[in-house]
């Protein structure tokens, strides 16, 4: 999992930042929602040691995306957010501005850091002041600090944050203690515990008057810089704002540890769409083998559409993520599944979200020849790869249509759990395989 930086030939700005392309709040739905400018500022400059791991957390990869990547798209289809200033280190400068191209990010600015998070912070700051040339980036009303380990942040708590620290100077989210918080003596024993009650933990996102924040920057001192880790203190201390304190969901947390991976990956894929859409062709085996899998997928909680032909109506599941399951009676679907990936490379949907297309061969010939499965295997893998270029999983499941009733329910039921099982899991090992079921 070692970043891969590929030297990007782009200009650095003079005050040591790279700007891609910045997006603009025109017109866009939602930005009636605040009447005054809001940027962001991610530090992203860490190392991430407590987890233990050789890849700093925020590149870690996820259905084959860097956890930065999340954290920046739940900031960017914020409409009221102008601009989103990420800093990183200096060796992961290239491997940042690669991220934001290769996931299509908007409005993103990418900065270098420091050596700790505040100094990291107050770089991210300074991308806002001129420095002598007419610096890209708008000077915001409000800017919003958020930790870059954080992805899990929505636009109802964010405009609660920025319209907070508007009228009180700063805000920031807080969460119920978990543990008890206690003194020690200096011999490493119990001084005092203190009263859970009366504390809260203090989380990601805070928002300041950006003037205030970047003014306590300017006069905090060196040990703040060292050895500090919270703004809303700086903003008290230095410029006499006390922040407002808004209780955040917890969803707020911060990854810090592995186990902290495990559990941000999994909250990732229960985000994904599970839902399907069957595409039948017009023959009667699949239309009835697509109803009993809608009913069986349905009792499983997903959704499934049936359509006989992926023409015309193949945008409307595309644009709301929906997976792909193209039940057929011949290997000549292989066309249309082709025509799917086309589809999607041109929609540019599967960019962000790995997308599943399950290939079901119903096998009416009772018992298909070793050399024909050979044959569809090797089809299916060609497409697969292909497809795996565009982030779309493509799988293949041969279905015997075995005699008598029962026997043919018990096949469905297994068919239905492992089409659930691929699309919950998206599995990039299993792709281009031919599962015989
Ligand atoms: N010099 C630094 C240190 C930290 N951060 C960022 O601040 C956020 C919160 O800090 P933390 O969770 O402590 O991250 P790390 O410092 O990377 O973790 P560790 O202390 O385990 O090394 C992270 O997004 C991290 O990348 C930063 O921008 N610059
Ligand atoms: O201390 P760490 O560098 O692990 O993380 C930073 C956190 O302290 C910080 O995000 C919140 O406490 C809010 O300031």
């Amino acid at each position: 999992m070692e970043p891969k930086g590929d030297n990007i030939d782009r200009p650095l700005h003079p005050a040591g930042f790279m700007t891609c392309e910045t997006g603009s709040n025109e017109g866009l739905p939602g930005c009636g929602s605040i009447d005054f400018t809001v940027a962001v500022v991610l530090p992203a400059g860490g190392s991430g040691e407590r987890t233990g791991l050789l890849t700093p957390k925020q590149f870690c990869k996820f259905l084959n995306r860097p956890l930065i990547s999340y954290t920046i798209q739940a900031f960017e289809r914020v409409a009221w957010i102008e601009n989103i200033v990420v800093v990183v280190a200096k060796d992961n400068l290239d491997l940042m501005v690669n991220i934001v191209q290769q996931f299509g990010h908007k409005k993103v600015t990418v900065v270098l850091g420091g050596s700790t998070r505040h100094r990291s912070i107050f770089k991210g700051l300074q991308a806002f002041q001129g420095r002598g040339d007419e610096s890209p980036l708008t000077k915001p009303k409000v800017v919003i600090i958020h930790d870059a380990v954080r992805p899990f942040v929505e636009e109802d708590f964010l405009l609660k944050i920025a319209v907070a620290a508007r009228e009180q100077g700063a805000s920031g989210a807080i969460r119920p203690l978990v543990s008890t918080v206690i003194a020690t003596t200096s011999e490493g024993y119990l001084d005092h515990s203190l009263e859970r009650v009366k504390y809260r933990a203090s989380e990601m996102p805070q928002g300041f008057m950006y003037d205030i924040i970047y003014q306590a920057y300017v006069q905090c001192s060196e040990a703040d810089f060292e050895f500090g880790t919270e703004c809303l203190h700086l903003a008290l201390q230095y410029c006499g704002t006390n922040a407002k304190l808004i209780e955040g969901p917890s969803t707020l947390w911060k990854v810090t540890y592995k186990r902290d991976l495990f559990a941000a990956e999994s909250i990732i894929k229960e985000t994904l769409s599970q839902a399907a859409c069957v595409v039948t062709g017009v023959c009667a085996e699949s239309t009835q083998l697509a109803h009993a899998l809608q009913k069986r997928l349905g009792a499983l909680d997903m959704q499934v559409d049936i359509i006989s032909t992926l023409l015309r109506s193949t945008g409307k599941f595309i644009s709301k993520s929906w997976n792909f399951i193209h039940v057929t009676v011949s290997n000549s679907c292989l066309e249309d599944v082709q025509e799917l990936v086309r589809t999607f490379e041109e929609s540019g949907h599967a960019v962000l979200y790995p997308v599943v297309l399950i290939l079901v061969q119903l096998d009416v010939s009772e018992q298909s020849s070793a050399s024909e499965r050979m044959a569809m295997l090797g089809a299916i893998r060609d497409v697969a790869t292909e497809a795996r270029r565009r982030n779309i999983l493509l799988y293949g499941i041969l279905l015997n249509h075995v005699q008598g009733a029962e026997k043919w329910q018990e096949a469905v039921e297994n068919l239905s759990q492992i089409t659930a099982a691929l699309i919950k899991e998206r599995n990039p090992a299993l792709t281009g395989q031919l599962l015989w079921v």
